[in-house]
């Protein structure tokens, strides 16, 4: 018999772990009055943009470590958003109820008292918001995306499977930072991800063939030092058809240039056959049109820089009706730029990460404003992750039928594909896996 005690917090507490790039990260606990335990990981990003909630890092001077002169993971430590959920969240969540996700996450934004979460720490907040979230579901007895989605969350997300890695997540002269494939033309979340798995290693295959190194980048997808980014698109196609499946149809491209990190102002400074090129939005709008005439594109994502509102209305306007325009630096999970988005018409879709808004309760706010407005939203990881698989049961909860959560090789990127794989099971067949996209015309 579950109880209202089962619900109720009798502690919590944090740590200092790593997350996949060996970078310190908050990990919570938290144990309610029935015993059961619950435990979330906060991931981080590289390409963060710039207005996402402040991410709690100690700095040189606070890392209480006894030698000065060499801090703590170069002052990357995050033992002060530990101590802030020891200290200050913990004692205000005592007794409160797991079940009441939105007031317990106001209570934590009332404690922090700021705009972006800075005094307490995105990282420390959303660990615990996670931790409550999951504190529900165990307590209930329910799987995660049955308790934070109701009876209705039984569709599976396509997966956008990033296989060739750039820009800040490796250390090749890509500009791009991501390629990604999409196997929509899959009958089931199980059979898309053996589509992808035998695509990427079709890939490592022909890299191999074509002198190129096959060692990865930072969300697992292969990192070589390919001469410019339209030859990653060729060589995705390639792979795709070595695998035996149709480019488009059954598998295609999703990009995300993560454009912020090379472009500003209005200029993009792109590298090609090691000389540079600065090029304007205008022309990076011509340059992915021609690409979409030519390669099997479904989604293009921060094809211009988080400043550029206008270059990205432009670029709805002109390609939106023949593929999904994703924001992700430009709007960070926040309701508030999403809503300016719409009325802009900036983006035809948004991309959600828990730790660019800081709460599980925003994060499903920002998801309320774009399906309000018609938009598709995909649910992501970062590019540094833990083996927490709370955004598996986060995108079926969600229902949105997209997710981007890496490549087929470390196991942080496979902890989400493999509990993917356990929901479609435990489903059985109520699950739903249905393309949210046309097969593009190439
Ligand atoms: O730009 C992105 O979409 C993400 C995840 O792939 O990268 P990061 O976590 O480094 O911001
Ligand atoms: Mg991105």
């Amino acid at each position: 018999m579950v109880s209202n005690a089962d619900f109720q917090i009798r502690k919590v507490d944090a740590l200092e772990i790593l997350d996949s790039r060996g970078n310190p990260t908050v990990r919570v606990l938290l144990e309610l009055e029935g015993g059961r335990t619950a435990v979330a990981s906060v991931p981080s990003g590289a390409s963060t943009g710039r207005f996402e909630a402040l991410e709690l890092r100690d700095g040189s001077d606070a890392s209480g470590d006894a030698l000065p002169e060499r801090p703590r993971y170069g002052g990357k430590g995050v033992r002060r958003a530990v101590a802030n959920v020891r200290d200050i969240i913990a004692p205000a969540l005592i007794g409160q109820d797991v079940r009441r996700q939105a007031a317990l996450d106001r209570l934590m934004l009332d404690l922090d008292g700021t705009e972006n979460k800075a005094r307490l720490g995105a990282n420390a907040i959303l660990g615990v918001s996670m931790a409550i979230a999951r504190g529900a579901a165990v307590a209930a007895g329910l799987p995660l995306y049955a308790s934070l989605g109701g009876s209705g969350a039984r569709r599976l997300p396509v997966p956008m499977m990033n296989v060739l890695n750039g820009g800040l997540h490796a250390a090749n002269a890509l500009d791009f930072q991501e390629f990604m494939i999409v196997p929509h033309g899959a009958p089931t979340f199980g059979e898309a991800l053996r589509y992808g798995s035998e695509t990427f290693h079709a890939l490592r295959a022909l890299l191999h063939a074509r002198g190129y190194v096959t060692s990865v980048g930072d969300e697992g997808g292969f990192a070589p030092d390919l001469p410019d980014n339209e030859t990653a698109c060729s060589l995705i196609v390639d792979a795709i058809e070595k695998a035996g499946y149709r480019p488009g149809a059954d598998i295609a491209i999703a990009l995300d240039p993560a454009a912020s990190s090379f472009g500003r102002d209005g200029s993009y400074r792109l590298q090609s056959h090691g000389t540079s090129v600065t090029r304007s939005a205008h022309e990076m709008n011509e340059l992915y049109a021609d690409w979409i005439a030519r390669y099997p594109i479904i989604s293009l994502e921060d094809g211009l820089a988080e400043d550029d509102w206008a270059g990205f209305a432009k670029q709805t306007s002109r390609l939106g009706d023949r593929l999904q325009i994703v924001g992700d630096d430009i709007f960070v999970t926040n309701p508030a730029f999403i809503k300016r988005g719409i009325r802009e018409k900036t983006a035809n879709a948004v991309l959600i990460k828990l730790n660019q808004i800081g709460t599980v309760t925003e994060t499903v706010a920002a998801i309320e404003a774009a399906r309000h407005a018609g938009w598709a939203y995909v649910i992501s990881h970062r590019s540094g992750e833990t083996e927490d698989s709370f955004l598996a049961d986060f995108a079926v909860a969600m229902g949105g039928g997209q997710i981007k959560t890496g490549s087929l090789c470390r196991s942080e990127r496979i902890a989400k594909y493999n509990r993917l794989l356990e929901i479609e099971h435990e489903l059985g067949v109520e699950a739903e896996f249905v393309s949210p996209f046309a097969v593009p015309r190439v």
